[in-house]
């Protein structure tokens, strides 16, 4: 970034008030009246019934439109590990887009944790206070044992956003874009660059919509995960394969797809100028990706690409997963979020793409013409299709795979976020 946009950032989150959300109240309490039902003694009632009830904390409270978003700052991003309190903007950051996009209220919540069994029980201690916890940019393989935790501890949905909603969106986004390029998942030869949470679930979703790990390299900072690698962690192990390709220079030979998720800036132009025909190349560390576009396309002008941000098209970000899935899931008080529900919002996102493009999108991407192709092989996040879609896939797959406690709402689908409580 520029220094100016550098300092816009910085004037964005500073001004005029510290921080980018806060808390509404959604009833009067103007007067004596008011404050004696939001308060002493009024409040006392709701308290039996949920003591009678627990079910009645939906009835009664916030919870049931209410998500954590936790992290232990160690992943923030690509950063690497900063600690908690530098991830509070992501944090935040992740509270706004569930807000506006999909009418989410949500608390972030930044754990100083010594240990992963610290973590889950400070989080697991307090985790009846929400409807869903959002998991966020917690480092593997640490994070993995984490999740699995919580989701064994906690009745409600625990959903490692940068394992699950980036594998989701990475799955859309490569399944469209293989369409456009010609090429099949089942014979596609696919490079990893990254072994982290992200990359993990990304390639495990990709071989569960076809794609063969024999046809799969993986790297971390050691190189390819190859299967005479001593001392692999087991996440790593399983994509092990058997290959005398040692490093990104060999891997990235006659490859039909990049997908990084490692730290920037570590593919070049000459890698570019190894792959296959049609190449296509997901670069979605973020802030910075492992190539800049530009450079990307100058190597190779035939290329689909795809990156994190918001800066340039294709936009590969668990922005467009995480708000939508969590509010299926909310909706029907499903107590997981599970492989059903990952698949629906896979489909509903790369059915999306292939639809004509609302005026609304492109007068906020100021473009004249946005349609299924390059350029465009994912929704954008701005897109309120989004939300009418994705939740109803997600809420559908729920109640048919058992998981959910209540119908499939009646008030879907939704149109705007200021429906989402219903009539
Ligand atoms: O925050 C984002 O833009 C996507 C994300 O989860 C990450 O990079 O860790
Ligand atoms: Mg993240």
């Amino acid at each position: 970034m520029t220094d100016a946009k550098k300092q816009a950032a910085l004037d964005y989150h500073a001004k005029p008030i510290p921080g980018k959300l806060s808390v509404e109240l959604t009833k009067p309490t103007a007067t004596a009246r008011d404050l004696s039902l939001a308060y002493s003694p009024g409040v006392a009632e709701p308290v039996r019934e949920i003591a009678r009830d627990p079910e009645n904390a939906y009835r009664y409270t916030g919870k049931g439109n209410l998500v954590a978003v936790i992290s232990d700052g160690s992943a923030i991003l690509g950063l690497g590990n900063l600690g908690p309190l530098a991830s509070k903007p992501v944090m935040e950051g992740k509270g706004v887009l569930f807000k506006c996009f999909a009418g989410i209220n949500s608390v972030d919540v930044e754990v100083n944790a010594e240990s992963p069994q610290a973590f889950i029980d400070t989080v697991a201690r307090i985790a009846d206070t929400w409807g869903g916890i959002n998991l966020e940019d917690i480092k593997a393989p640490e994070c993995f044992e984490i999740e699995q935790a919580l989701i064994e501890q906690c009745s409600i949905p625990v959903f490692h956003d940068d394992q699950h909603g980036t594998a989701i969106v990475t799955a859309a986004g490569m399944l469209n874009a293989l369409e456009i390029a010609g090429k099949r998942l089942e014979e596609a030869k696919i490079v990893c660059l990254g072994a982290g949470a992200a990359a993990i679930a990304c390639m495990k979703l990709l071989v569960s919509c076809g794609a063969r790990s024999e046809n799969l390299i993986m790297l971390d900072r050691r190189g390819v995960i190859h299967a005479g690698r001593e001392g692999l962690n087991p996440y790593k192990a399983v994509f092990a394969v058997d290959t005398d390709k040692r490093t990104l220079d060999d891997a990235i030979e006659g490859a039909d797809v990049f997908i990084g998720l490692s730290g920037p800036n570590l593919m070049t132009a000459e890698h570019m100028r190894k792959m296959a025909p049609n190449p296509i190349v997901f670069a979605c560390t973020n802030p910075d990706p492992e190539i800049h576009p530009d450079v990307a396309r100058e190597a190779r002008p035939d290329v689909i690409m795809a990156t994190g941000r918001s800066d340039y098209p294709n936009q590969v970000n668990n922005v467009l997963g995480f708000p939508f899935i969590f509010r299926g899931a909310l909706d029907v008080r499903a107590t997981r979020i599970n492989e059903e529900m990952k698949v629906a919002a896979v489909h509903a996102l790369k059915d999306l793409a292939r639809e004509p493009v609302p005026q609304a999108v492109l007068d906020a991407y100021e473009r004249d013409h946005m349609a299924f192709g390059p350029e465009y092989i994912i929704p954008t996040p701005v897109d309120v299709r989004l939300l009418e879609r994705i939740p109803a896939a997600v809420a559908q797959a729920a109640v048919d795979s058992g998981v959910a406690r209540r119908p499939y709402p009646a008030h879907y689908p939704l149109k705007t976020v200021d429906d989402v409580y219903g009539g």
